[in-house]
């Protein structure tokens, strides 16, 4: 195994005020309550995951609001591993997001069209109002599912909250999801309503999205649809009502009563359905994973305060579509009685550096993006303050991919210095972070800084052991229970047999996330390594692909993007090869010499037994619609299997380009990389 995760490892920032960070006034709050002496975050964590009165704390600290108090903290459910949360209680999501019922802006929309549109807080809540009251006089009931695909817009929040104030389900996806993907997955959930966009711009385009709506509504017929609603061009505002078997939304707004009802927030019991997320579902069907209110409310809202650092007043900008947790997590901003930033299109439409404007213009002070984004800024040599002043930006949060050291590195010096870099992981599985940013920890570039409170997080190897204190990667566990846990997978037995097997059977009743991650154990930060099914294998070394993209940091401004698998073929290998394929930027030439840089700087950066096979240029690198590179396939298809892409795939026609790699040896000797292997 690898020792080589922390060697590049070193402090970039510490916060000046760290007392005033709200983790510590958390913990002060909790030291005076308990008559405790946690004297530092580690402490605090660790007081965290060994109290369950660390949850009441929360509740009463991230100021839940309630009509009926919980009678316990946490008792027995009847999905053996998934107890149920604060039994007794009775809440509403929506209401503990639009409690802040003032002039104050609550979002702030804006696109590649340049336009940018404020919502107040007392807006938002009447066109919540209005969009409840239509979809209780259309039927939805407590229970119901409401499916939307639509934009990251007002409208998806107005349709969340007012999904939620009535206690019905809602799940949505991006538009550019295929129409198959939507339907493997509100096949499965069987939505009572849908609403759907009609016309949109993605990177400069108009697309026309009414023939993937009757696609979507013919694939739908017989599994429950009672409602399809049409919302206006996104581009125009023009409804369309000639899509049959379905509704203007003007139309369905009319048919609630609007301004002589009232907003009614149903008082729920804390693991109430909320929301129902995906599995990724590029191996397999998209497993639909069940969140509840509560859960969702308190570990968002706990990542937001206590990683983030967010107060009340504050803008969170988070880069997502509506298909990506991230953005679920971001609703959650506005119980803290913050404004969150809504943005449609793509980033480098009609320039990345007006993109990075509205950023800074539209007063940002907590930057949600990927990894892969800031390595294209970096790729592109661009320096953010040079196109605005980002004045008012405090913190930089990064989740969705490993986070390299280098990376750290460059977005700490562009930002003067100033930035507080928040690295976070977790997933759609528990809607929230395990593992984030501590700012009143000093961070250390390439590593994330610490396990989130409440999160009993333990790296495990392949016999169930601990083995954090080595310093060596494995699989990340969490060993008790928390309040995101999902609360079931819908279509799963009654006694959870699927969700039981997806996490706890790996490591019989506890949870296997199926991240590989490694803990310093001088800093005790963090790194994640990649997908543990993704992780390299050869002669008996196993290694993550992240660390191969670390190394691959520095040829970013020639290789626009890499992936890294492992290839097995049953009956013809006997160990494990590493391949790994490149696509150049527009303009470079993959050369015998950059071919041999490369191999030098894996050598020398981690060991001569982390080096590929063979390295190839491809001409693209297939991701899903959130930006994560799909390595589970190309590791498939390299590795013999016959792949049937999933609508989660963003380019699905790049997974063709692999299959030529079963047959390793001919293409070795046709491209010459088996020459150049030997150099
Ligand atoms: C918080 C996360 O971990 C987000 C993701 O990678 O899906």
């Amino acid at each position: 195994m690898s020792s080589s995760y922390f060697e590049s490892s070193h402090l970039l920032w510490q916060n000046p005020q760290p007392q005033h960070a709200n983790v510590e006034i958390f913990r002060r709050m909790v030291n005076r309550k308990r008559g405790l002496d946690l004297k530092d975050y580690h402490d605090f964590h660790r007081y965290s995951i060994e109290n369950y009165s660390f949850w009441e704390d929360a509740w009463q600290h991230l100021r839940i609001i309630y009509s009926v108090p919980p009678q316990k903290v946490i008792t027995e459910g009847t999905i053996p591993n998934v107890p149920i949360w604060f039994p007794g209680a009775r809440l509403n999501y929506a209401e503990n997001l639009l409690w802040r019922n003032d002039d104050s802006i609550a979002c702030t929309a804006g696109g590649e069209l340049g336009r940018v549109t404020d919502i107040s807080f007392r807006e938002l809540r009447l066109k919540v109002r209005d969009m409840a009251s239509a979809m209780r006089a259309n039927g939805l009931q407590i229970g119901d599912r409401v499916a939307a695909v639509v934009t990251n817009s007002i409208e998806s929040v107005v349709l969340a909250l007012a999904t939620a104030s009535i206690g019905a389900i809602y799940s949505s996806t991006a538009t550019d999801m295929g129409t198959e993907g939507i339907l493997d997955r509100y096949r499965q959930i069987q939505p009572k309503f849908l609403f759907f966009e009609t016309e949109i711009m993605y990177a400069g385009k108009i697309v026309d999205l009414r023939d993937k709506v009757s696609a979507v509504i013919n694939g739908l017929h017989d599994h429950g649809l009672k409602c399809a609603v049409l919302l206006p061009s996104t581009i125009t505002g023009k409804e369309y009502d000639n899509v049959p078997k379905t509704t203007a939304l003007g139309k369905f707004l009319a048919t609630g009563t609007g301004s002589n009802s009232e907003l009614v927030f149903e008082q729920l019991p804390f693991n109430h359905p909320l929301y129902i997320l995906y599995s990724s579902g590029t191996s397999g069907p998209p497993k639909c994973i069940v969140h509840s209110a509560g859960g969702v409310l308190m570990q968002t809202l706990k990542d937001q305060r206590m990683f983030f650092d967010m107060k009340e007043g504050d803008t969170l900008f988070q880069f997502t579509t509506t298909g990506w947790m991230m953005w679920n997590f971001m609703v959650s901003c506005l119980a803290s009685g913050c404004r969150m930033i809504l943005y449609d299109g793509s980033p480098f439409h009609p320039t990345l550096e007006a993109y990075l404007k509205f950023i800074s213009d539209v007063g940002v002070t907590h930057w949600g993006t990927s990894p892969r984004f800031l390595a294209e800024v970096k790729g592109r040599k661009l320096s953010p303050l040079k196109i605005a002043s980002f004045q008012g930006l405090r913190a930089l949060a990064v989740t969705g991919a490993v986070v390299t050291a280098p990376l750290f590195d460059w977005a700490h010096k562009e930002f003067d210095g100033k930035l507080y870099f928040v690295s976070t992981s977790g997933g759609t599985d528990v809607c929230s972070a395990f593992v984030a940013g501590v700012p009143s920890l000093p961070v250390y570039a390439g590593e994330i800084q610490a396990k989130t409170l409440g999160m009993a997080v333990e790296v495990f190897d392949e016999n169930g052991k601990n083995i954090e204190h080595t310093g060596q990667a494995g699989e990340l566990v969490c060993t008790k229970p928390h309040p995101s846990l999902p609360i079931m997978l819908w279509g799963d037995t009654p006694d959870g047999k699927k969700l039981r097997d997806t996490y706890f059977n790996y490591y019989p009743g506890i949870w296997r996330q199926g991240d590989f991650m490694a803990v310093n154990p001088k800093t005790k930060g963090i790194v994640i390594l990649g997908r543990s099914d993704g992780v390299l294998n050869p002669n008996g070394v196993r290694f993550g692909s992240g660390e191969i993209y670390t190394v691959m940091e520095k040829f970013n401004t020639i290789v626009e993007d890499c992936i890294c698998v492992g290839q097995r073929r049953p009956n013809i290998d006997e160990h494990e090869r590493v391949l790994l394929f490149l696509k150049m930027r527009p303009g470079n030439k993959f050369t015998t010499k950059l071919e041999k840089d490369i191999r030098h700087s894996i050598r020398t950066s981690l060991s001569a037994r982390h080096v590929p096979a063979y390295i190839f240029e491809v001409e693209d690198i297939p991701v899903t619609i959130n930006g994560k590179k799909i390595e589970i396939a190309v590791k498939q298809i390299v590795s013999g299997s016959n792949l049937k892409p999933s609508g989660t795939v963003a380019n699905p026609e790049s997974l063709k380009l692999y299959y030529k790699y079963k047959e390793i040896e001919k293409v070795a000797h046709a491209t010459g990389a088996e020459t150049r292997a030997k150099l």
